[in-house]
């Protein structure tokens, strides 16, 4: 990955998110836009300084006062993370929304909380072609023209984040109000492109930039500690070693700070749209679990949710347990973050060592009923691991990320599938497009199963 080979090999292209945060450029790949991330981040730094300090106009001459990121999985949940798990650091007068859902019902009650003439689009799309996010933008458009009228001031409103310049300008929107990236950059792995253009704006450029740094300081712990220090690997072979010896299905991320409440939901797509795949690189199906099902909650609303299956339930899940030391909130002279950090302490030991039958009888005395003894009893020995950090930066966020993906690149790579690719998102969008042509009258609607046939004919007897 670091040397620039083509490992994700059903596309042909190399693997670079880590260039984009090597800021000292160290880097000796011969790919094509190595040598143009530099200039890229300083074209990012140049245009959220403008927006921040209100030197931006809208078109009619008023600062920019609200964001809207448009664009969905990698050019959306990144963004989405990072910009919540550092709103501590945010500039409090710009508000940032996020559109992804194809729902009219996204895009409807976003722009209900915009002015035309504050407002700036960001539209975000690696191929620049996904249905959802055209759609999006064009309907934004059309809003924003509804009230400014002219064409030409869609160039103060309307910026993309893309590696299609061709289908950017064809958009409408101009060369010099594009910001590139490159086919090396997964979307998945895309938040230190381009694409974190949203969180630039939202916490300041510097503190995107840190964001960077202290992803970068994870790569050079990854390929450079030992295996037996190297927290990427130990996490993977963990995970490998639940997953595939003890037939654990699914890994949940526990985060004890609400600001991280996205961290999972971001990881869900890291995870499992990188190693959900049933076939090996070389084109075997495999006779092993690969990637886990990712799921997971932020701070102690789990407890009062689904820790109980946690604890007592047939099912073995592995847990990540993540606190910052320091809370950025130190409310009731910090008794909320002591309480918080008890909890965040007592989850793994309650997992780990659990409560036995005779601990229970202690408690409910020994005449009491079998069954209740029994109902209270923790079996214990359940997996976990736990991170704390001294508190929620920018370089640590990076760095946590950073973790995370190479843990998901290890496992890939021992399980010997294609961490870097998607196919399997393809067939529902071919299906949905097919169908999208039939909607319009029942003898229309061919070529498939009763049930969606059925369900098709439903919709269209009953729409309004
Ligand atoms: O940025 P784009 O090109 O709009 O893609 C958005 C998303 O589309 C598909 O679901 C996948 O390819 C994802 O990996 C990607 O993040």
């Amino acid at each position: 990955m670091f040397k620039g080979e083509h490992i994700n090999t059903s596309e042909d292209r190399a693997v670079l998110h880590v260039a984009l945060r090597n800021l000292d450029q160290h880097f000796t790949i011969s790919e094509p836009g190595v040598d143009e991330v530099a200039s890229v981040l300083e074209h990012m730094r140049v245009f959220s300084d403008s927006v921040r300090s209100g030197e931006w106009k809208g078109y009619t001459g008023k600062a920019i006062d609200t964001i809207v990121n448009i664009g969905i999985g990698g050019s959306d949940l990144g963004p989405v993370m990072v910009t919540e798990a550092l709103k501590y650091y945010s500039k409090r007068d710009l508000k940032a929304y996020f559109v992804s859902n194809i729902d009219g019902t996204h895009i409807a009650e976003t722009v209900r909380e915009c002015n035309p003439e504050t407002t700036l689009f960001i539209i975000a799309s690696k191929t620049f072609t996904t249905q959802e996010t055209i759609t999006n933008a064009t309907t934004a458009k059309e809003w924003f023209l509804k009230t400014a009228g002219d064409q030409a001031h869609v160039a103060k409103h309307f910026v993309a984040l893309s590696t299609n310049t061709q289908a950017v300008t064809a958009f409408g929107i101009a060369e010099e109000n594009m910001f590139q990236f490159w086919d090396w950059v997964g979307g998945r792995y895309s938040l230190w492109s381009a694409i974190g253009l949203s969180i630039a704006l939202v916490i300041g450029f510097e503190n995107f930039k840190a964001l960077l740094e202290g992803a970068h300081e994870m790569d050079k712990h990854f390929t450079s500690a030992p295996l037996e220090n190297n927290l990427p690997v130990i996490m993977a072979v963990l995970g490998i070693w639940y997953g595939d010896f003890y037939g654990a299905q699914t890994h949940v991320l526990l985060p004890y700070d609400q600001y991280m409440h996205k961290f999972a939901d971001y990881f869900q797509q890291g995870d499992m749209e990188s190693n959900g795949k049933f076939v090996t690189k070389d084109g075997r199906r495999v006779n092993y679990q690969t990637g886990p099902i990712l799921w997971g909650a932020a701070g102690t609303n789990g407890q009062h949710s689904f820790y109980q299956l946690l604890h007592q339930g047939t099912k073995l899940i592995p847990a990540d347990f993540l606190a910052p030391a320091n809370s950025l909130n130190a409310v009731g002279g910090d008794k909320h973050h002591r309480i918080l950090l008890s909890n965040y302490f007592a989850q793994p030991e309650a997992l780990a060592f659990g409560k036995t039958e005779e601990e229970v009888k202690k408690e409910v005395g020994a005449n009491a009923p079998q069954a209740l003894v029994k109902s209270k009893v923790f079996e214990g020995n359940k997996p976990s691991n736990s991170i704390l950090f001294p508190k929620m930066t920018p370089s640590t966020l990076g760095a946590l990320i950073a973790l995370y993906e190479h843990k998901i690149f290890v496992q890939g790579t021992v399980w010997g599938i294609n961490s870097f690719d998607q196919m399997g998102v393809e067939l529902g969008k071919v299906l949905a497009k097919n169908i999208l042509a039939q909607l319009g009258s029942p003898s229309d609607v061919k070529g498939h199963d009763s049930s969606t046939t059925g369900l098709i004919h439903y919709y269209q007897k009953h729409r309004a």
